[in-house]
């Protein structure tokens, strides 16, 4: 049942999301469980580009006790502009490393947006030399103050920075890899609203999965897996896989050396950060997500996990690929191997 307060802010907000296939807009999502427990999320990077908004679209969750802000500038302005929204969740703000115990201790699940975007003309790799060290001092962080917390990856390169992550928490010994989720849900909501726009049914209505990995040609959307049937030429199938592989850079060609995609990497990352919630709370969900994995030779692999309480709780198998998907499943994997290396070498290797 909904309470008026989550009501309130269901329908102050609504505007700012369409619903989705599953079940309904991420507030709708948020207010229909408002009888959830009291949960402390943390969002590194909480005063950048995706931060605010994923803080402000945190903010309206009743599943969220406390939302603990934490950057390296400016997390106090942004923490007191968000305190004077009435709902549930209690804003905590912390700036500065000595400030990052307090940040994390206690927290259920912890979400990284912190680190440089791309350019035009620079590719997500180009990120790895700032943000590798970035998530290596987090997670290093996150090991000590809440080894029990459920960790969300957003930095780029996404392909090599979650297995930086699982090598700091090994060498800590706290690794759980049921707990280690890279985000590629954005990669899922450009490959619905593109594929509803190809068509022509409703967004809300159709869903992708999209496995591999989040950069370029590993990014891999299953047309022939989705719903509803999506039955296109083999052209128009490749023209909106590239255009999926390459939306990313589409937006980062528009801001024009003003950063990448914030509002809807804040929408994908708020959704994605709800579905982990529900599951700690006990429900059964399913995500697409960047995951440490055995259903391909490749350690890591984005692909439909089922979240439970305790984590990851199954990895769906993959599902059979048509003639285009299973060469784009073979193009990915050179590329995917190489990011995790480097990711795991910069640790494992220091
Ligand atoms: N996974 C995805 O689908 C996806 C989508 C979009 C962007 N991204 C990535 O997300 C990252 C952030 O993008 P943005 O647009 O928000 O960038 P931004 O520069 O606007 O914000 C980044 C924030 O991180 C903070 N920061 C830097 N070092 C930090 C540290 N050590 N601890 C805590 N905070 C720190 C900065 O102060 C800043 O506020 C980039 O790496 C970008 O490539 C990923
Ligand atoms: O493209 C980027 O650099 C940011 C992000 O990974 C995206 O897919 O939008």
């Amino acid at each position: 049942m909904e309470t008026p307060q989550a009501e309130r802010i269901a329908k102050l907000l609504s505007h700012l999301g369409p619903q989705t296939s599953s079940a309904g807009g991420v507030y709708r999502q948020m207010s229909s469980a408002s009888t959830g427990p009291n949960l402390k999320v943390a969002v590194l990077g909480a005063a950048g580009g995706i931060g605010q908004p994923l803080a402000l679209l945190l903010k309206a969750s009743p599943l969220i006790s406390e939302l603990s802000l934490y950057d390296i500038v400016g997390t106090e302005g942004v923490g007191a502009d968000l305190s004077h929204i009435d709902s549930s969740p209690k804003v905590s703000s912390f700036t500065g490393a000595e400030k990052l115990p307090e940040a994390l201790y206690g927290s259920s699940l912890v979400v990284i947006p912190a680190g440089v975007p791309r350019k035009p003309g620079m590719t997500r790799d180009d990120l790895f030399n700032i943000n590798a060290g970035i998530v290596r001092d987090l997670c290093a962080a996150i090991a000590k103050y809440c080894p029990e917390a459920w960790v969300a990856i957003i930095s780029n390169p996404v392909n090599s920075t979650v297995p930086i992550a699982a090598e700091v928490f090994k060498k800590a010994g706290m690794y759980n890899p049921r707990k280690l989720l890279g985000v590629t849900k954005l990669d899922v909501l450009r490959a619905n609203t593109f594929v509803a726009d190809a068509i022509g049914v409703p967004p809300e209505r159709v869903s992708v999965p999209v496995i591999g990995g989040h950069a370029g040609i590993t990014i891999l959307p299953l047309f022939s897996q989705a719903t509803p049937r999506v039955d296109v030429s083999p052209e128009t199938a490749k023209a909106l896989t590239e255009r999926i592989q390459d939306a990313g850079t589409e937006v980062v060609k528009a801001k024009a050396g003003k950063g990448s995609a914030t509002l809807s990497m804040a929408y994908a990352a708020a959704k994605f950060a709800e579905s982990c919630l529900r599951a700690i709370a006990g429900e059964s969900v399913v995500e697409c997500a960047y995951v440490e994995s055995h259903l391909t030779e490749l350690p890591f692999f984005a692909s439909r996990v089922r979240l439970n309480r305790n984590g990851i709780e199954e990895y769906l198998p993959l599902g059979r690929f048509n003639d285009l998907e299973t060469a784009n499943f073979e193009a990915l994997k050179g590329e995917l191997r190489g990011s995790i290396k480097k990711g795991v070498d910069f640790i494992s290797k220091a």
